[in-house]
């Protein structure tokens, strides 16, 4: 692959519900959409990276500066790329800035399955046809709304629920939700909300037959997750403090999870997504692809690597439908009885229309090899 060009959009969609997690509220999602110009196809990645470094360090301004200074200019260091594989490599001397290295990187192998026509699935190695979905649900104001939410979604089809904690709304209303839906496969996120004090909030959603407790403690921790999953049957899965394959098999020799939420972005691209999920799968540990509010873009790419064969439990790729009144791509994101079927067409297999991509970008740039190359 010889890149010829680059064009990075600062794209702003507005969320049809607020979406409430114990770090803040979103109203809006603001992200980055990178364009790979190859010889005869454009890759497309999007950057899940959000506006305040709430739920990592990076933002929308620090992501794209990082990219146009300095990820894109290590791409045009070189005259072709001939493997995806091989940008994580060449991204290794930038420390962390992982949601822009994955951004960059994503819309590489989208070109990549393009000039092979192939789909993303099958360039990744999956090998499933439909996928299973699940549901995220924000905090919402009183538990009977929540109850309400949770009905909507379980009458849909979706295949989990996944409720989001924060102190104080824990566990009486996760459950009361229990009492009202006993046999529905639900979980618990708390985005880092609680230290080893609140062991006894713990002790009392282990007796609620959750399919895992997602991220209970800091977003930098392993070692007081392990010590946490010792005193609980309910499997602890980790999201914001597994960054890379190291960091998965350091939690997962100290016995801090026993499930992996991997998002493609939080590990800095699809390859590194690939490593975890194939040494998670050789260690019996199964994972599953988180999401990060993305547009179609970033939500194609979360259904290609969902068809790898330890993506056992379902993700958090909901409906387009969820989160937007219109989607950048066509055919939108269409869940069914909590399934999605892979699509057929090369690369991510969903098309970003133009018009729709003008239509909220609030900023744009392109980034031309010769302006880098002298
Ligand atoms: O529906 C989705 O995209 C998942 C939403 C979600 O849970 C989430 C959204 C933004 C930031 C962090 C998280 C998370 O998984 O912790
Ligand atoms: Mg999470």
């Amino acid at each position: 692959m010889k890149i010829q060009k680059i064009k990075l959009r600062r794209m702003q969609l507005e969320l049809k519900d607020p979406f409430q997690t114990s770090f803040g509220t979103q109203t809006e999602r603001e992200f980055i959409l990178v364009e790979v110009y190859g010889d005869h196809h454009v890759g497309y990645g999007e950057c899940v990276v959000t506006s305040k470094p709430l739920y990592n360090e990076e933002t929308v301004k620090t992501a794209w500066h990082i990219m146009e200074d300095f990820l894109i200019p290590i791409l045009y260091d070189h005259n072709e790329i001939h493997h995806p594989d091989k940008v994580r490599e060449l991204f290794k001397p930038i420390r962390r800035n992982n949601m822009a290295k994955a951004a960059l990187e994503g819309a590489i192998w989208d070109l990549y399955a393009k000039e092979k026509n192939i789909t993303l699935s099958r360039a990744l190695g999956g090998n499933k046809d439909v996928i299973e979905v699940g549901i995220s649900i924000g905090i919402q104001e009183t538990t009977d709304e929540l109850i309400s939410v949770v009905g909507k979604y379980v009458n849909k089809g979706y295949k989990r629920i996944k409720i989001k904690i924060k102190p104080g709304q824990d566990v009486s209303t996760l459950r009361k939700v229990r009492e009202v839906f006993p046999h529905i496969r639900m979980m618990a996120d708390a985005n880092s909300a609680y230290t080893l004090d609140d062991v006894e909030v713990f002790k009392e959603l282990d007796k609620l037959n959750l399919m895992m407790i997602e991220q209970p403690l800091s977003h930098d921790d392993i070692v007081d997750h392990a010590k946490l999953q010792s005193v609980i049957n309910t499997p602890i899965c980790l999201d914001e403090s597994i960054h890379s394959l190291d960091d998965a098999r350091k939690a997962i020799e100290l016995g801090s999870c026993k499930i992996i939420n991997i998002k493609i972005g939080r590990v800095g691209g699809l390859t590194e997504s690939k490593k975890i999920h194939d040494y998670c799968e050789i260690h019996g540990i199964p994972v599953w692809c988180g999401g990060m509010l993305e547009s179609g873009v970033g939500r194609a790419h979360n259904i290609a690597i969902t068809s790898l064969s330890n993506f056992i439990l379902p993700g958090d790729t909901a409906s387009s439908s969820r989160y937007w009144y219109e989607d950048i791509i066509s055919p939108e994101v269409i869940v069914e009885k909590g399934l999605i079927k892979i699509p057929h067409l090369p690369g991510i297999g969903y098309s970003p229309q133009e018009s729709l991509l003008d239509k909220y970008t609030l900023e744009r740039k392109e980034l031309f090899r010769d302006q880098y190359v002298v």
